[in-house]
């Protein structure tokens, strides 16, 4: 898609787009693509659990003592960047950014996304975050952000896929085939995860008000197109409002 940033469905909105969807259903690669589109800022807050969970693991804390990985957390410098170009984050000083994508972290880092105590920290230091970057326009992507970091958000959405096209494309990202050995070697790294995660925070059915889509039979580029569109249409209903409220 080539079309200049001010003629793109959305252009000109400022906010926040808050996104929220199980693993695989295109979040960080849809949200970025959004993010430049719209000249937005990107923050991937999944990074931040990522992040805690290498500085745990990098530090001996047992990922099953919850009180040690808290405090861990909370002492913990964390610098994300924003840049939808160049996303990264850094812990203490260190850039981690391809190291949190290590398969060990994706195995572990449910441990600590479920512990509530890390979830309040990095939940105040995300919305720290939207709050500085809201007048900007950020687009913000995880599985509690519709609903508890950015409940106000000015767009709320939840991406959707069937199980099997989230293993398809997992696999083809991590093992370049979505063949019979690929999909079996990427099952639980989908299933296992959301099944975990989801014991803390419900990221497969939207909240009312939030508007879903099934991204399954959809390609990458239509997916943009309907985020797009979405951000287009919230940014006319408030333009409508404001002028009806002027002219009354
Ligand atoms: N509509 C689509 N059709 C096909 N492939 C897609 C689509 N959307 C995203 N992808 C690809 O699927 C893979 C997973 O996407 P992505 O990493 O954005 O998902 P995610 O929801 O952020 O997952 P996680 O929460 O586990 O990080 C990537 O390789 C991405 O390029
Ligand atoms: N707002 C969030 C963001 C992420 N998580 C959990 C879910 C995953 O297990 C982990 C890493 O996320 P990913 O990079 O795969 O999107 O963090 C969460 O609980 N809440």
């Amino acid at each position: 898609m080539s079309t200049p940033e001010a003629a793109q469905p959305g252009a000109g909105f400022r906010g926040v787009i808050a996104v929220d969807g199980p693993s695989g259903s295109g979040k960080s690669s849809v949200c970025r693509a959004v993010a430049r589109h719209l000249g937005l800022r990107y923050l991937d807050t999944g990074a931040m659990y990522r992040a805690v969970t290498w500085a745990a693991l990098d530090r001996g804390v047992d990922l099953t003592d919850r009180p040690a990985v808290a405090a861990l957390c909370r002492a913990l410098v964390l610098d994300i960047a924003t840049d939808p170009g160049a996303p990264g984050i850094a812990v203490d000083g260190v850039d981690v950014t391809g190291a949190i994508r290590q398969s060990r972290i994706s195995e572990s880092v449910s441990a600590v996304a479920t512990n509530l105590d890390v979830r309040a920290d990095l939940i105040a230091r995300q919305q720290a975050i939207l709050a500085e970057e809201k007048g900007t326009g950020v687009v913000a992507e995880g599985r509690d952000i519709t609903t508890v970091v950015a409940p106000e958000a000015e767009v709320r959405l939840l991406l959707t896929a069937d199980e099997s096209a989230r293993i398809a494309r997992r696999a083809r990202e991590l093992h370049g085939t979505d063949d019979a050995a690929a999909l079996a070697a990427t099952h639980a790294q989908v299933v296992t995860r959301d099944a975990r995660d989801s014991t803390v925070v419900d990221f497969l059915v939207a909240a009312d008000g939030v508007v879903e889509i099934d991204t399954s039979a959809l390609t990458f580029d239509q997916v943009v197109d309907a985020v797009l569109d979405v951000v287009a249409e919230t940014r006319k209903t408030r333009a409508d409002r404001t002028a009806g409220a002027r002219a009354r």
